[in-house]
């Protein structure tokens, strides 16, 4: 038992470590604050316009409408058929939808947008007494800065370990403002609620059992990043966020308002996400595309800057194994990808990560 103690002592440590984003320029600097506050000359360490320019950006002159998902209709037993069907092609064909009528106390939300403002608003010098700490997951800083951490987005973030409970640090959760641990807390838990249900769902739209797709989930880890992007005088010389697949299981976005910026690749081409107004943004992860036997697409997405207006999200992201292991659920024919340990998938997300490649496609199985 000590022994087993131990180990998972160290398996956590291994664990958060592997978890760690490359976070070379982690922290936010007085220069970079006043860079954010006046935009008129991008810093090189900034500036990135061919990435910006990679890629088709469909527009206004093509209709298309990203996936919607109505929970309300999901759990009335006259609809939930066709609803769930609905939500199964969202995740074959895009990886993201809208979920609307989620069924989070309005409350709950409107506590964690405005605690989310108010932190975002707050001197940095403030907003710093939870700073990130050199190769750590958690605190308040440049997080995602990208394949060779050469350049950094045009945001600022603040991550933490939300469930288990346990697993918190305390020291980097914010006691300013006084409501965002209280609100956090309680949004934690709704989406940790709504994650599980969203996951009967899609059992049955897999045709998995309910327990094995929600057993993967329950207990895992779940962490938050608080995101605010500055409106930015040159949105074509920025990103708010490096293209990237999200690496773990399932995400829920939270619009905090209403500015766009989230972009969604598919078929080589970015889609703009129009937020709608109450409804929750989930995608698919990459772990979550292996669980479903490739059935459920990670898809890349990006955020790019507005001109006029400052955005901020609150991203949810729910961990999830099988006994330890990344690997297809039983029930899905062939796996079309190979077992790996959890904490071994860890680290190799994170080295694909900080190298701009995608570790889950080394795990395909390819086909003679
Ligand atoms: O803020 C957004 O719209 C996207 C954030 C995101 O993709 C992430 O945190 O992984
Ligand atoms: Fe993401």
């Amino acid at each position: 038992m000590v022994y087993a103690a131990a180990k998972k002592a160290t398996d956590d440590a291994e664990a958060a470590a592997a978890l760690a984003w490359p976070t070379v320029g982690a922290e936010i600097t007085d220069a970079a604050a006043a860079t954010f506050a006046d935009s008129t000359v991008i810093p090189d360490r900034y500036a990135r316009p061919d990435e910006v320019r990679d890629g088709v950006v469909v527009g206004d002159d093509e209709s298309y409408e990203l996936p919607l998902v109505d929970m309300a209709r999901l759990l009335d037993s006259e609809s939930s058929e066709a609803e769930t069907a609905k939500l199964g092609s969202a995740c074959r064909d895009w990886g993201f939808f809208q979920l609307t009528n989620h069924g989070v106390d309005e409350s709950v939300v409107q506590d964690m947008k405005d605690s989310t403002m108010q932190f975002f608003r707050l001197p940095l010098d403030k907003k710093k007494a939870v700073a990130t700490r050199a190769g750590g997951l958690e605190g308040f800083g440049h997080h995602f800065a990208g394949a060779s951490c050469a350049k950094l987005d045009w945001a600022e973030s603040l991550i933490l370990l939300t469930q288990q409970k346990e697993q918190r640090s305390m020291e980097f959760w914010p006691a300013d403002p006084a409501t965002l641990r209280p609100s956090l807390d309680r949004y934690s838990l709704e989406m940790s609620r709504l994650t599980s249900r969203l996951l009967g769902f899609m059992a049955s739209d897999l045709g998995v059992e309910r327990e094995a797709l929600a057993g993967a989930f329950r207990g895992k880890r779940q962490s938050v990043a608080l995101h605010h992007y500055p409106p930015c005088r040159h949105p074509d010389k920025v990103l708010g966020i490096t293209p990237h697949h999200d690496g773990l299981g399932l995400t829920l976005l939270l619009h905090v308002n209403d500015t766009p910026g989230l972009q969604v690749r598919r078929g080589g081409r970015w889609f703009p996400l129009d937020p709608l107004p109450g409804a929750l943004v989930v995608n698919v992860g990459d772990i979550l595309q292996v669980l479903t036997n490739g059935r459920y697409r990670s898809a890349e997405h990006r955020v790019l800057a507005d001109a006029e207006r400052g955005r901020a999200t609150v991203v949810v992201f729910q961990d999830t194994c099988v006994a330890g292991t990344v690997r297809p659920l039983p029930g899905l024919g062939e796996a079309r990808y190979r077992a790996i340990e959890y904490v071994e998938y860890l680290k190799g997300n994170y080295r694909g990560l900080a190298e701009g490649t995608r570790f889950v496609d080394s795990l395909e199985i390819s086909v003679a």
